[in-house]
């Protein structure tokens, strides 16, 4: 059974801009500019990459646009509205759902119930409710866990999806945050190293399982990734940073050849 694409608005005060815009961003910690000044857009339903060597300041610009940080300076605009007036907890209602580097789960709960957690986002009991089975809850319930079994079933997770996370490979980990994140219904994903710690034959699934998400959900995806092969294949645009700044912006063609970026990464080779 295909799984059920959310609902999409058409008509929002950003329906024709970018997805996202970020301007000008800084971020400063005690004496270090980790993010200085930095501008880019992505367009909607794209796959974005964001890259640069270790210290780069990518990191810190997916903690900025899930509000863990502040800035001292510049905006960032989701869908035309500004980040800066929404409260952390409200990034998940907003539409923007991410991976953790160090995976974010529940190590005891299951592969099932670790993806339902991502619903929160999108029920309007809540977890109080949920708790107390007040009215309107069983159906909210059946709904969520209808979604979370299409989730699963996506991403062929049907023979652990009782099992605990913690048991788990962890390349089939990565897939179960993946899920994790799906179900709140993103229309941004920010993918933070999702090929990290998998091997060769799950990096090559990777690339088309996250061409598909985008295609199937109709999202708008930005990655983080140091493992080059992967963000090029699957990008549409890459951007990258050298010391906080943006050094080149474009095709995956264009930034691979151009020379701030040979520059960067083979100034930390040796
Ligand atoms: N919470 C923090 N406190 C102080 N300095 C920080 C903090 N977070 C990041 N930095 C510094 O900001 C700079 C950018 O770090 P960031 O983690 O964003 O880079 P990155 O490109 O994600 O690197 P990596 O690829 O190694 O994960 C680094 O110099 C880092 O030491």
């Amino acid at each position: 059974m295909p799984v059920s694409p959310a609902d999409r608005t058409v008509s929002r005060p950003g329906a024709d801009g970018p997805l996202l815009s970020v301007r000008d961003v800084t971020v400063r910690f005690s004496g270090i500019t980790a993010l200085d000044g930095v501008s880019f857009d992505v367009r909607k339903g794209q796959i974005a990459g964001l890259i640069g060597p270790n210290g780069a300041g990518k990191t810190t610009l997916f903690n900025c646009l899930s509000r863990l940080y502040g800035y001292s300076q510049g905006s960032i605009r989701f869908d035309g509205q500004a980040l800066e007036g929404v409260p952390r907890h409200g990034i998940a209602r907003l539409g923007i759902a991410r991976t953790f580097q160090n995976l974010a789960l529940f190590s005891t709960m299951s592969v099932l119930d670790n993806i339902k957690v991502g619903r929160h986002a999108r029920t309007r009991k809540g977890f109080l409710a949920n708790a107390l089975r007040l009215p309107g809850v069983g159906a909210e319930e059946a709904d969520s866990s209808r979604r979370a079994a299409e989730l699963v079933r996506f991403l062929g997770l049907e023979a652990v999806a009782d099992r605990r996370v913690a048991d788990l490979p962890f390349g089939t980990r990565k897939r179960v945050e993946l899920g994790r994140a799906l179900a709140s219904e993103p229309t941004l994903l920010l993918l933070d190293e999702p090929a990290a710690g998998l091997n060769h034959e799950e990096v090559g699934a990777l690339g088309s399982l996250i061409r598909s998400i985008r295609d199937q959900f109709r999202l708008t995806v930005l990655l983080v990734e140091h493992h080059m092969g992967l963000v090029m294949s699957v990008s549409d645009q890459v951007v990258a940073l050298n010391f906080g700044r943006k050094i080149a912006e474009g095709t995956p063609q264009e930034v691979r050849n151009h020379p701030d970026v040979i520059q960067a990464y083979l100034g930390t080779q040796g």
